[in-house]
């Protein structure tokens, strides 16, 4: 029951894969009315040895609940069991996550709290229906606790890292208010609810409608021009990336290391993306150049940035979402990276927002679609240009800046194909098409 469950969700980092439930441990129990249950569920791939660990938060019924007919799981613990429904899709399940932040264990689990905000024990539970990596809820206006999905044992720089920029006093991130524990096992994150928040990639690409919209006309010269916030998002990550500078170790790497990885990366990608073939000579040159470099220093950074882990709110931009990419190991998303593969990451999204729009529009008009293109480009370059100028300030772009900047881009853009080959596969034109591009001489 759990795997057709797990097969079906947005979250499963094995979809596509043949896999098999191979063990679940019960963590800790919530409730009751609904009583919750918390389950570990490890994952196996069949012919292989990879094993992954997900977090499942049942709420367990008696009797149908026609309300969470869409979250139904199965029966626990066995075919003659209670009801199951996924606890994250029941706002009655999820008010007992809330009341146990104001106990510091509840059966089995620790609800660790920051002090500083006092939070708001009875707010009703919403759960967030956007696309995401683990599951979020929002309780009322004053707290979201995103529980995660795939677990790894040990430190959730997600928490870590929000941890010290709040300590810090970082303006560009939501507060932590707490997490929740068990064992060594970080399995989620209270923090504060950014009320007047707007993602960064639906206002991009409301930007871009916009364009469409009167694709006679240069971005500057629409309505809906973006180019001053990507410049906004440019001097709030060169902030953010001075506070976790300043908040956490850092060291050096060099450059020929760097590039070994990259070019590593890219031959694991082509076995999942054969279409990259054609483009790893070129790639490899990019590469080659960054091997040039010495002493790169690194630093605890975000590690996936892009523009849908941007909230723009009356306080300015928000970063959010620490926990690095969801495909890499743990221990490798903790190590300290250059800041530049932040800025790729974003800089890759303004080439996605444009492409992304004119993708969904089609080709049935090859002259509109021929002048959208046109105009996607300079979106993109246009918004590209701004956020880098910001980033840098009066510092500018380096040559040395550059050649690592154009590795990190690269490369992010050969993670996305893998990514959208795996999740969205009619998306996987955008990044190619972008590896195309970036690569050819
Ligand atoms: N503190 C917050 N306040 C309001 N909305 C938030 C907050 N944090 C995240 N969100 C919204 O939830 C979405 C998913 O959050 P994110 O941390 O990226 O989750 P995931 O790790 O599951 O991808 C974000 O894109 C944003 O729209
Ligand atoms: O948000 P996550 O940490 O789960 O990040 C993963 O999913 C992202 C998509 O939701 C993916 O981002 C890619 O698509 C975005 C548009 O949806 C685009 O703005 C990004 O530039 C592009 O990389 C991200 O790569 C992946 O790790």
């Amino acid at each position: 029951m759990i795997e057709t469950f797990l097969a079906q969700s947005r979250w499963f980092g094995g979809k596509g894969r043949a896999f098999t439930v191979s063990g679940v441990r019960e963590l800790g129990r919530l409730g009751p009315d609904p009583e919750v249950v918390v389950l570990l569920v490890e994952v196996s791939y069949d012919g292989t040895s990879d094993h992954e660990l997900y977090q499942l938060p049942l709420a367990l019924y008696d009797t149908p609940q026609e309300r969470l007919e869409h979250a139904f799981v199965g029966r626990w613990p066995a075919d003659d069991g209670q009801l199951a429904y996924d606890a994250v899709q029941d706002r009655t399940a999820m008010a007992h996550y809330l009341q146990a932040f104001g106990t510091p264990s509840a059966g089995g689990l620790r609800f660790v709290r920051v002090p500083g905000h006092e939070l708001d024990l009875d707010a009703v539970a919403s759960p967030f229906s956007g696309e995401q990596s683990n599951s979020s809820v929002f309780f009322g206006e004053d707290a979201v606790l995103k529980l995660f999905r795939k677990i790894t044992p040990g430190e959730n720089p997600d928490i870590t890292t929000h941890r010290v920029l709040t300590e810090a006093g970082s303006t560009h991130v939501a507060q932590l208010y707490g997490w929740v524990e068990a064992d060594d096992l970080h399995l989620g994150m209270l923090q504060q609810f950014l009320r007047t928040a707007s993602d960064g990639w639906d206002l991009a690409l409301a930007s871009v409608r916009d364009l469409f919209a009167e694709a006679d006309l240069h971005a500057e010269e629409v309505g809906g021009d973006f180019a001053a916030e990507a410049a906004r998002l440019g001097t709030a990550l060169a902030e953010v990336h001075e506070q976790l500078r300043a908040a956490f170790p850092g060291s050096e790497v060099s450059g020929a290391d760097l590039a070994r990885t990259m070019s590593d990366r890219l031959a694991a990608a082509v076995e999942v993306v054969p279409d990259l073939a054609p483009h790893v000579a070129d790639a490899d040159a990019v590469f080659a150049t960054l091997a040039g470099v010495d002493a790169v220093p690194v630093q605890r950074i975000h590690g996936d940035l892009h523009l849908g882990q941007t909230l723009r709110t009356v306080l300015g931009w928000k970063v959010v979402d620490f926990e690095g990419e969801p495909a890499k190991p743990l221990s490798e998303r903790l190590l300290p990276d250059s800041p530049w593969r932040d800025v790729a990451g974003l800089l890759r999204s303004f080439d996605y927002a444009p492409h992304a729009v004119a993708e969904s529009l089609g080709d049935d008009e090859p002259d509109a679609a021929h002048q959208r293109a046109h105009r996607a480009d300079e979106w993109a370059r246009r918004n590209r240009k701004a956020f880098l100028a910001s980033y840098c300030g009066d510092a500018g772009l380096s040559d040395r800046d550059r050649t690592l900047l154009t590795a990190y881009v690269v490369d992010k853009a050969v993670y996305e194909c893998v990514y959208e080959a795996r999740n969205r596969p009619t998306w996987l034109p955008i990044p190619l098409a972008g590896v195309a591009r970036l690569t050819a001489r």
